[in-house]
């Protein structure tokens, strides 16, 4: 039972999920876990806040009838379908069968589709749009449309009364309330949102300019803490994160893939020399860091060195995945180095440029240090010319 106050009238009914291994079957979230959010609206009209993933319904609507006391939900207002948010939409549509399902045209058509044609009858569906209000009482929600921020249905809702955004996955991080009650936002928001919202920095450009007309004293996101403080510096990051701008425009991140360890020698010499003359440098091993957190540091940085072996003629499958997952992120606007190794014929240079020149606004440095088999006089003459256009600029 974790229900919490925002404020008299709106409480947080969400629930903790510290045994999930993968977030999407795909991003680790341990130890730290990851909260689905919900929130209820006390007024002359009771409004639900989304639903919760199927794996936390018993849960979650247990809270919501200790906050109810006895009275029945008028709205269940639906910003996404995404099944974390709504696995357990259909559970509390039949225990409270006179509720309304509040959404946009668009969350009907995904309704239909997970749930069947037949699931819901038209009269329980409250279709909303851009503008629309939804009034409680002294409560009103108006909604803003977000499609794409990342679903195409997503839409955030804003209380006009006590100034709330109901925020959608937008302002959401990893990290499991009770888990991470005192661990800073941005981590783990910048991990989330690099990796689930990435690339659809445009969309959510649209949505901050739709913010930016209203005056925000919370943001109720769908994972991670209620934000009260420090909600300009959310909104600069996230303004920063979705232009795919640098949070640091003069670090670098060396991220290495080595099948037997010279090539990752190399990447740590090159921290050592980039280090002595005074760059920050974080270095990532691909091979055994989740791309997940290298993604994040790679978005983090302005600079970016690649370091990986040739393998099979190709490259090594850790860097591979990480170029991959770099552009289906929309990675753009930073300034990359290339390291290869290859014992009889490199090919890993050429390979990961190709890639990169897919990518927008991405400026190669003129130096490849290109190693056959390990690092030699030769190459560290190349390494050190790559460090002189790193620190040139
Ligand atoms: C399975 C395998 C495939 C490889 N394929 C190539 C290759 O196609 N071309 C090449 O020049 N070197 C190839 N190599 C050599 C690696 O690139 C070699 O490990 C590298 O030169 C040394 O760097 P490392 O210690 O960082 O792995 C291969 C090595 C292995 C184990």
């Amino acid at each position: 039972m974790a229900i919490r106050t925002v404020t008299d009238a709106i409480r947080y009914v969400g629930v903790d999920d510290n045994t999930l291994a993968l977030f999407e079957n795909r991003y680790p979230v341990q130890p730290m876990g990851v909260s689905y959010n919900s929130y209820v609206i006390l007024d002359e009209k009771i409004a639900v806040m989304d639903s919760v993933d199927a794996r936390a319904a018993e849960e979650w609507l247990s809270n919501v009838a200790q906050v109810l006391e006895g009275r029945s939900p008028d709205y269940l207002v639906v910003t996404h379908m995404e099944p974390d948010h709504s696995g357990s939409l259909m559970r509390i549509a039949q225990e409270y069968p006179e509720m309304k399902i509040v959404g946009n045209a668009k969350t009907f058509t995904l309704i239909k589709q997970f749930f069947g044609t037949g699931a819901l009858s038209e009269d329980r569906m409250l279709e909303v749009g851009e503008g629309s209000i939804l009034s409680l009482g002294s409560h009103r929600l108006q909604f803003l449309l977000a499609p794409m921020v990342h679903w195409p249905e997503v839409m955030t809702a804003y209380e006009e009364t006590e100034k709330i955004l109901f925020s959608a996955d937008a302002f959401g991080r990893f990290g499991s309330l009770e888990r991470t009650a005192r661990a800073p936002w941005v981590p783990q928001a910048r991990r989330y949102y690099y990796n689930i919202i990435g690339k659809y920095g445009a969309q959510v450009q649209a949505l901050l300019k739709k913010t930016a007309a209203l005056e925000i004293q919370t943001i109720c996101p769908l994972h991670g803490p209620v934000l009260t403080e420090g909600l300009e510096e959310c909104l600069r990051l996230y303004d920063l994160w979705s232009q795919w701008k640098p949070e640091e425009p003069e670090s670098i991140l060396i991220a290495h893939a080595s099948i037997h360890g010279n090539t990752a020698h190399a990447a740590k010499t090159l921290k050592g020399k980039l280090e002595k003359k005074g760059v920050q440098v974080n270095i990532c091993d691909l091979t055994v860091t989740d791309l997940s957190y290298a993604i994040a540091s790679a978005f983090y940085c302005g600079k970016l060195v690649l370091a990986s072996s040739t393998y099979d003629g190709g490259l090594f499958p850790p860097m591979k995945e990480f170029l991959e997952h770099l552009q289906t992120k929309g990675f753009r606007n930073r300034r990359v180095g290339l390291i290869e190794n290859g014992s009889w014929a490199p090919a890993a240079a050429r390979l990961m440029r190709t890639k990169l020149e897919e990518m927008k606004d991405i400026h190669l440095y003129e130096t490849v240090v290109s190693l056959r088999s390990a690092l030699n006089q030769a190459s560290e003459v190349q390494m050190d010319a790559l460090v002189a256009e790193l620190c040139a600029e």
